[in-house]
């Protein structure tokens, strides 16, 4: 039921008291309605509790779409067949009635309402007279009809709504994270964000309203609808509502601009900055409409997306797979969608993104878990070995897959004599020319690509035993298929193919190339030169040879061999996060994975920590197999307030020259603080990093302000000053949590996060402690700056560096002497 008390406010508390209805900052509505006029504050209460009753129907209806789902039986849930199939459909009903689940405070049923306007002939005029003049003003009712989905089960059909046909005159469209409906075959309450009518929320300006009349967006308060904001965008609606000179053309051609919403609407500002206490959440509230055209882009185009810290990157990425998996269900069903990112701490903090969207079927791994989950020779969820980074790098190196390749067709050796086979029926040969010209078509379909090694392996014997047989019958004995297998499989073919074609087993024979001086001459000769076989000889993996230890990127030798021999399975649509640290011969590990699909490759080249970190897109999408992919930037940052990325962006032309900075869609004065402690003066290598007592109480303080404010809290810290720092901020009473810890048990506490984890995370609050020494971690500066720059662009709210070693000359100019605020 409405409360009749209540009245429209933003994003907060309630106005209980008319009077607040003054202050235009607070109103529900938009800035042109008459905010004293009792009539107009009436209107939109009752505005208000007419959308506060629709949400109830709403929220009933979904309840009833639940029990529904938990009393299907025979559909989706009883046994009906076999036990793969029961188990599957079981599991598709357990999926199903999870993705019916009310999304609780954070994801409300329905978070704006699209009214389009009347059809064309109707246009130039509004459809219904305003009254009073400031009250929201929805095209008159009864709208015209819309042709309604017809199955109600399947969201495909909105999906296709407006498609072609143009947008849908007349009709009003509540828009929410789930499709709801009351019964089976009746218009839907709320309509996914993700059906094509709703493409007008994210893109329509006053420029082109594509059919829309106004779009409202609602603010809840714990779960209670408390706000509403319209904003009018056919010429006829603002003409309406006084804003424009009756017949005057709204702007007509005026350039969309995507940040305009988000600096005039209180809600959309609202929501993006409201504070941090858990995982990564969805933004379907908010997308703009350059991360629009990204997430609906066709499931058949390639995107890279290049952006600064911040703008939305991994989010993009993840209601990509979100649009992707409801506009081609049931392929994707089939083939997969899987997010690959660069590890658990990452996975886990954004976990929950697509399963408040309703999506439970995507598959998160890390780059390691890549060829951990798919090889069980390699690493088995043992820790893969560390290893010196110039023999990593050597390994992630393209010219490895050569290397690997030529090793593989060394080991092949054409026919040197016939082959005889016994049987009971006879004796047979096979002459040695025959048996080469057998071998050497195969040989040139296995180099041409299309068989690979052990199908390849497999069809010399098929082919030896088809010889065989056609013998056979020419002497009048006819064997069976049966018959052949078996002679395929006969001890005398088996050994005069292992001879030509020796079976090969992938880990093995990385380890041999990687410990047999010989073989790796051989193999890399022309690719690698002495020194850099050298070097590979000097780390070879330690351990017995049929169980090494393998270092990471030799378990994607591992993995490229394996495909060499067997190919490797792959998903229908790819989505790759911080691909701007891959190596090649990971992206080459992806690019077999995404095949015959398509990849989302998300990254910033800014950002780049590893040692083979990329330096241009189009080579390292050469890696990942799409050259072609089309190339988004997006700079327009979402999570870092200006103050601080002013700071941060100052490392940019040295780590990054030629990338554009971001900007941010919001200011925060007050939020960098930089606590320059006395020995400024101290040469890097001079100081312990963290020991000193005025660094621990300087991050203690500024930790314990943090606390006391709403939000998450990091330190971040170098990776070796991390076991001095916990134990050390641990003896002041402050016991932080590790990324270690289950997200759960970190709430509230704030979290010791070393620099090389921070990377894809944010908080509300963030310490940085030791600039100089985040830097000097890494063997190459450019490197650690980079690494750095991921560090200080972490933060929400507030972020305060500490230091008592020089900051890293870039960021030098905006700190003085011994200070604290400086902003
Ligand atoms: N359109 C948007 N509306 C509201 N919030 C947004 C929007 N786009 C991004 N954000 C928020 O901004 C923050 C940063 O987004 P995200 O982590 O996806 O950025 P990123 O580009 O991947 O950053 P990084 O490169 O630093 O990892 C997240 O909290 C995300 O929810």
């Amino acid at each position: 039921m409405p409360d009749a008390t209540a009245m429209p406010t933003v994003g907060g508390a309630d106005l209980a008291q008319p009077n607040d209805l003054a202050q235009p900052n607070d109103l529900a509505q938009p800035n042109d309605a008459p905010l004293d006029d009792p009539a107009a504050a009436a209107a939109l209460a009752a505005d208000l509790a007419a959308e506060r009753d629709y949400l109830e129907r709403g929220r009933r209806a979904l309840h009833g779409m639940r029990l529904e789902a938990e009393h299907t039986k025979t559909a989706e849930g009883d046994p009906v067949g076999d036990k793969a199939t029961n188990a599957f459909l079981r599991q598709a009903r357990r999926r199903r009635i999870a993705s019916l689940a009310e999304g609780g405070d954070s994801t409300p049923l329905f978070f704006a309402r699209l009214d389009y306007a009347p059809s064309p002939p109707a246009a130039p005029s509004p459809p219904a007279a305003p009254s009073p003049p400031a009250a929201p003003s929805p095209p008159a009712a009864p709208l015209p009809p819309a042709p309604p989905p017809r199955d109600p089960a399947s969201s495909r059909d909105l999906a296709r709504m407006g498609q072609g046909a143009g947008p849908a005159p007349g009709r009003r469209f509540y828009l929410g994270r789930r499709y709801v409906r009351e019964a089976a075959g009746d218009d839907p309450l709320v309509v996914d964000w993700r059906a094509d009518i709703a493409r007008p929320f994210y893109r329509a300006h006053r420029g082109d309203p594509m059919g829309v009349w106004s779009r409202r967006r609602f603010g809840y308060d714990h779960g209670r609808l408390t706000a509403f904001e319209d904003e009018r965008l056919h010429p006829a609606a603002e003409a309406a509502a006084g804003l424009a000179r009756p017949g005057e053309p709204a702007r007509p051609g005026e350039p969309a601009d995507p940040g305009a919403v988000l600096r005039a609407g209180g809600l959309a500002a609202r929501e993006i900055e409201r504070p941090r206490t858990g995982p990564m959440r969805d933004i379907v509230a908010t997308i703009d409409p350059e991360q629009d055209e990204i997430v609906r882009a066709a499931l058949e185009v390639s995107l890279c997306v290049q952006g600064a810290p911040g703008t939305g990157k991994t989010a993009v990425g993840l209601h990509r797979a979100a649009y992707l998996l409801f506009a081609h269900r049931e392929r994707l069903a089939r083939t997969g969608v899987l997010v690959v990112g660069p590890n658990r701490a990452f996975l886990e903090y954004i976990a929950a993104v697509l399963p408040a969207l309703g999506e439970n079927t995507v598959r998160h791994l890390s780059v390691d878990e890549l060829v951990d989950a798919t090889d069980g020779g390699v690493g088995e969820r043992a820790a893969f070995r560390e290893e010196p980074v110039a023999a990593a790098t050597l390994k992630g190196d393209p010219r490895l897959a050569a290397v690997l390749r030529a090793a593989l067709l060394g080991g092949l050796r054409p026919p040197t004599g016939p082959v005889t086979v016994i049987t009971r029926a006879g004796r047979w040969t096979v002459g040695e020319q025959e048996f080469a010209d057998l071998f050497a078509d195969v040989e040139a379909a296995h180099r041409a690509g299309t068989v690979r090694y052990a199908p390849a392996r497999a069809r010399v014997a098929g082919q030896l035993a088809n010889l065989v047989r056609r013998r056979a019958e020419l002497s009048g004995h006819f064997l069976t298929d049966g018959a052949l297998r078996t002679l395929a499989a006969s001890r005398s073919i088996r050994d005069a193919v292992e001879t030509v074609w020796p079976a090969i087993d992938g880990p093995g024979l990385v380890r041999r190339l990687l410990t047999d001086a010989d073989l790796l001459a051989r193999s890399a000769q022309g690719l690698l030169d002495p020194s850099d076989q050298a070097l590979l000889l000097a780390a070879a993996p330690p351990g017995p040879a049929r169980r090494p230890r393998w270092s990471a990127a030799e378990a994607f030798l591992v993995d490229e061999t394996r495909d060499l021999l067997e190919g490797t399975g792959g998903v229908g649509h790819l989505i790759v996060d911080e691909a701007q640290d891959l190596s090649p011969m990971q992206c080459r590990a992806i690019a077999r994975r995404s095949v015959d699909g398509s990849l989302t490759v998300l990254g910033d080249l800014a950002q780049g920590t590893t040692p083979w970190a990329a330096t241009s897109w189009p080579a390292q999408l050469g890696h990942l197999g799409r050259g072609d992919a089309q190339l988004e930037v997006l700079t327009r940052g979402y999570r870092v307030p200006a103050e601080i990325l002013a700071f941060a962006n100052r490392l940019l032309a040295g780590i990054a020259p030629g990338l554009p900075p971001a900007t941010s869609v919001r200011t925060a004065p007050g939020s960098l603080a930089i606590h320059a402690l006395e020995n400024t003066t101290a040469t890097v290598d001079a100081v312990a990093t963290v020991d000193a007592v005025a660094t621990v109480d300087a991050v203690a303080a500024a930790v314990r302000t943090a606390l006391g404010q709403e939000g998450s809290l990091a330190v971040i810290v170098a990776d070796a000053d991390l076991a001095v720092l916990g134990p050390a901020l641990a003896a002041t009473g402050l016991e932080l949590a590790s990324l270690e810890d289950p997200p759960s048990s970190r709430t509230g506490r704030g979290t010791l996060v070393p620099a090389s984890l921070a990377k894809g995370l944010e908080f509300d609050h963030v310490v940085v402690v030791e600039p100089a020494a985040i830097v000097a971690a890494e063997a190459v500066r450019v490197l650690g700056e980079r690494r750095l720059y991921v560090a200080l662009t972490r933060a929400v709210s507030a972020l305060t560096v500490v230091h008592s070693r020089p900051l890293p000359a870039a960021l030098r100019a905006l700190a003085g002497g011994p200070s604290t605020g400086v902003a």
